[in-house]
């Protein structure tokens, strides 16, 4: 299969490199403010205003959307979806899948990460470098589980939400929606939709509803 990527930043350094291990062809990527002419070697072929031509010219092509921040890979999944692209997935070869694991398109899984038995992955989603992720699981779109992070069995977490580094969530808590869990927290019971949680045990210090 063919990629092109939609970002020129560390995120899609991370992608590049997974889909080279997996001997990928990639075409190019689109950046609104990246201005050379490659990165990393391969060619920019434009910017968001170029995409209806660049959907044109490679109709086979799979995209991915390297943006660690949830909200703008989701907006940008959304525009892009109105051209009728066809979305890949990034799985590096050390990530170890279990079985009856589902999958999102546009989801991407870093080096060393492991998916345990009948968990469902979301679309648009990142595991990182290192993220474990227990039986049963439930992980939703645009979600992104930073390095290092460990859900154990029949965790749940909502769609856009973040967590931290190195954060560790104990059997069946929910992590609701637009959440942000701080690095090394550990979440111990469920925390709701749209607040920042740190800590050991994670509790709220910001509630993003409060933003206006
Ligand atoms: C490959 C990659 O790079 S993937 C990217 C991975 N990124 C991450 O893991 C980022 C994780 N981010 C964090 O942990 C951040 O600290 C956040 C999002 C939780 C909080 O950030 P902000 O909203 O800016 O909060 P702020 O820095 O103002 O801190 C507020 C308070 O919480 C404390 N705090 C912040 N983060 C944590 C944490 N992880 N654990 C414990 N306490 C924390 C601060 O010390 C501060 O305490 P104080 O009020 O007593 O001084």
């Amino acid at each position: 299969m063919s990629y092109i990527i939609y970002g020129a930043g560390g995120h899609a350094k991370v992608i590049i490199d997974i889909l080279h291990a997996n001997h990928e062809m990639i075409i190019g990527v689109v950046d609104d403010y990246f201005k050379a002419k490659e990165f990393k070697g391969i060619p920019v072929l434009g910017k968001s205003e170029d995409i209806k031509r660049i959907v044109k010219d490679y109709p086979d092509a799979r995209f991915l959307v390297a943006i660690g921040n949830n909200n703008i890979r989701m907006n940008i999944v959304k525009q892009l979806e109105y051209f009728n692209i066809k979305w890949g997935t990034a799985i590096h070869p050390s990530a170890i899948i279990g079985s009856e694991v589902t999958i999102g398109e546009g989801t991407v899984m870093m080096p060393n990460v492991v998916v345990n038995a009948d968990s469902v992955i979301g679309k648009h989603t990142i595991l990182n470098t290192a993220t474990t992720v227990d039986h049963d699981c439930s992980i939703a779109d645009y979600v992104h589980l930073s390095p290092g992070v460990h859900t154990a069995g029949g965790v749940s977490i909502g769609e856009r939400t973040h967590i931290g580094i190195a954060a560790s969530l104990i059997p069946g808590v929910h992590v609701g929606k637009d959440t942000i869990v701080g690095a090394s927290s550990c979440v111990l019971s469920d925390l709701p939709d749209e607040i920042v949680a740190v800590g050991c045990p994670a509790k709220m210090i910001k509630n993003l509803k409060d933003k206006g």
